[in-house]
């Protein structure tokens, strides 16, 4: 592999080769990445008590790879999910009774217990991925292990094998005879510790729907990446992945001595208080807790009483997007309002609606969502997720001006409420150009089209307008906008991204 296009089509050829069960990427890191310069950090001892750190060896601006890496082992979400049907989660939940005061835990994530299993059988065949790689990850001796709970295996079938595959280490591997029973202890929680999701990036992320590269997605546990501490904040760093290949690019300029850190929790929840915050962060430490407890008493309680995590899943969108456009976009206004907190339009007045919409709406938000959301204010990324949903909605529904609006309202969220070069910014600010060029204000387009590639650039390391266009290339070809009185008939996508995103001769 040379280059970032060269990872681009091995992921689609792999989503393509089968839709529901693709093999699990192995990709070889693209000469392009080697080639930047990868010495930009150094690791050191934090002065807070986060444990190691990454810090800027020199001034390092934003846009700058700072480290590319494959994981020592992955496992995919289809994996996960055919373990979890054949072994009844249900059951195993109820078997699942913690005492708050043991020093002993259950590890519920099928997922992580089956990283568990493939990293046993990686060091069985190599004991080195032990020596030198896992065993210098968090936890790393008894004071690290001290507070932290043993993580016992929730599903029978795994713990089996992780049991048969630790006492075969010590007959396989006799030099770490000694320290298979600590491996037995540690593993667990390096895994749950220093795991990371991967996606393959978002060509389609602003149409949900079949297609796309969900197919691809997993866990994974990485050598170098795992001394990234956390930081909510102001992370300085984000990651991006296409099949297991992992980047992690400077979002920000950063002084030499400062701290690279990145945010274990999605972007978009970041925006949200740190008692939310703290709800989502499933680890060993917690969110600063006095700003925690500083929230006013209205919006506690709003909180509180809402739901403990995003309400607007990818399950709640593509069921939306199967419902009719008129009905769909009804829908969304209501969960708007619902999101809001505000109260829902007066039943009355649908009481005699024959189109059924109000069932609709129970369809979609009817059992885990509604329980989960409680009365108060959601998240405020469903409300993005949402307005996305509606954008696309009043785009294909040929309500062009409104729909602008809304990717607007998108892009001003995801440029003031998330860290910088955050790549949801470049899907929206591409939808909101084409739009604009739809409606044939080519001014306004050619600064959203501008401002994505300015980002895009920065977050992809370079490649320019032919590197997005490769990107967005099933986003340009979906042609949601029909002709309008000002266009005399349909524009390509290539008329149309040779119109905002034109390549320069000989590139
Ligand atoms: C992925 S490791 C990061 C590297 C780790 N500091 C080390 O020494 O190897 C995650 C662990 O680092 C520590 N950590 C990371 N971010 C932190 C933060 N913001 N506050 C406190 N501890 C943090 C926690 O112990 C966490 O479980």
């Amino acid at each position: 592999m040379k280059t970032l296009e060269d990872l681009l089509d091995a992921a689609d050829a792999l989503a393509a080769s089968s839709q529901e069960t693709p093999a699990r990427p192995d990709f070889a890191i693209p000469d392009e990445f080697l080639l930047a310069k990868q010495q930009l950090l150094e690791q050191k001892e934090t002065s807070d008590g986060k444990g190691t750190g990454w810090f800027a060896r020199q001034d390092i601006p934003a846009g700058s790879l700072l480290m590319a890496a494959k994981p020592l082992a992955m496992v995919m979400l289809w994996q996960e999910e055919e373990e979890e049907e054949e072994n009844e989660p249900d059951e195993m939940e109820e078997e699942d009774e913690e005492d708050d005061t043991s020093m002993m835990r259950t590890e519920k994530s099928t997922l992580n217990s089956m990283l568990v299993v493939e990293l046993l059988q990686a060091i069985q065949k190599n004991p080195d991925i032990w020596n030198n790689s896992l065993s210098t990850l968090y936890p790393r001796n008894e004071a690290d292990m001290a507070n932290l709970p043993i993580r016992e295996c929730a599903n029978p079938k795994l713990k089996l094998q992780q049991e048969t595959l630790l006492q075969q280490l010590a007959t396989a591997q006799p030099q770490l005879a000694a320290t298979s029973d600590t491996i037995g202890k540690r593993l667990p929680l390096i895994v749950r510790y220093n795991v990371l999701s991967i996606e393959t990036c978002p060509e389609l992320l602003s149409h949900p729907g079949p297609g796309g590269h969900a197919n691809l997605g997993g866990a994974g546990l990485y050598h170098w990446p795992s001394f990234f501490n956390h930081n909510s904040e102001r992370p300085t760093v984000a990651r991006w992945a296409i099949g297991d290949v992992m980047c992690f690019v400077a979002i920000r300029d950063m002084e030499a001595g400062t701290e690279a850190c990145i945010s274990y929790l999605e972007h978009d929840v970041l925006c949200e208080s740190a008692y939310r915050r703290n709800l989502l962060l499933q680890m060993d430490f917690q969110e600063d807790t006095a700003k925690a407890n500083n929230t006013d008493d209205a919006q506690e309680n709003d909180e509180e009483n809402g739901p403990d995590a995003p309400v607007v899943d990818s399950e709640l969108q593509n069921e939306l997007m199967e419902t009719n456009a008129f009905e769909r976009l009804d829908t969304i206004e209501q969960l708007l309002l619902q999101a809001k907190g505000m109260p829902p339009p007066d039943d009355d007045e649908n009481d005699d609606d024959d189109n059924n919409n109000n069932n609709d709406k129970a369809m979609v938000v009817s059992e885990d969502e509604e329980e989960e959301s409680g009365g108060g204010c959601w998240f405020q990324c469903d409300i993005q997720n949402l307005n996305i949903l509606k954008a696309i909605t009043l785009d294909g529904l040929g309500q062009t001006t409104k729909a602008l609006q809304v990717w607007e309202e998108c892009v001003e969220f995801a440029e003031s409420k998330l860290p910088p070069l955050d790549e949801s910014s470049v899907v929206v600010r591409v939808q909101a150009a084409l739009c604009a060029l739809h409606l044939g204000d080519t001014k306004t387009a050619q600064q959203h089209a501008n401002k994505a590639l300015e980002t895009h650039d920065k977050l992809f390391l370079g490649g320019g307008a032919a590197r997005l266009r490769r990107r967005f290339r099933k986003d340009l070809e979906l042609c949601l906008r029909k002709p309008n009185g000002k266009q005399q008939q349909q524009q390509s996508p290539k008329q149309v991204a040779d119109i905002l995103w034109p390549i320069a001769p000989g590139r």
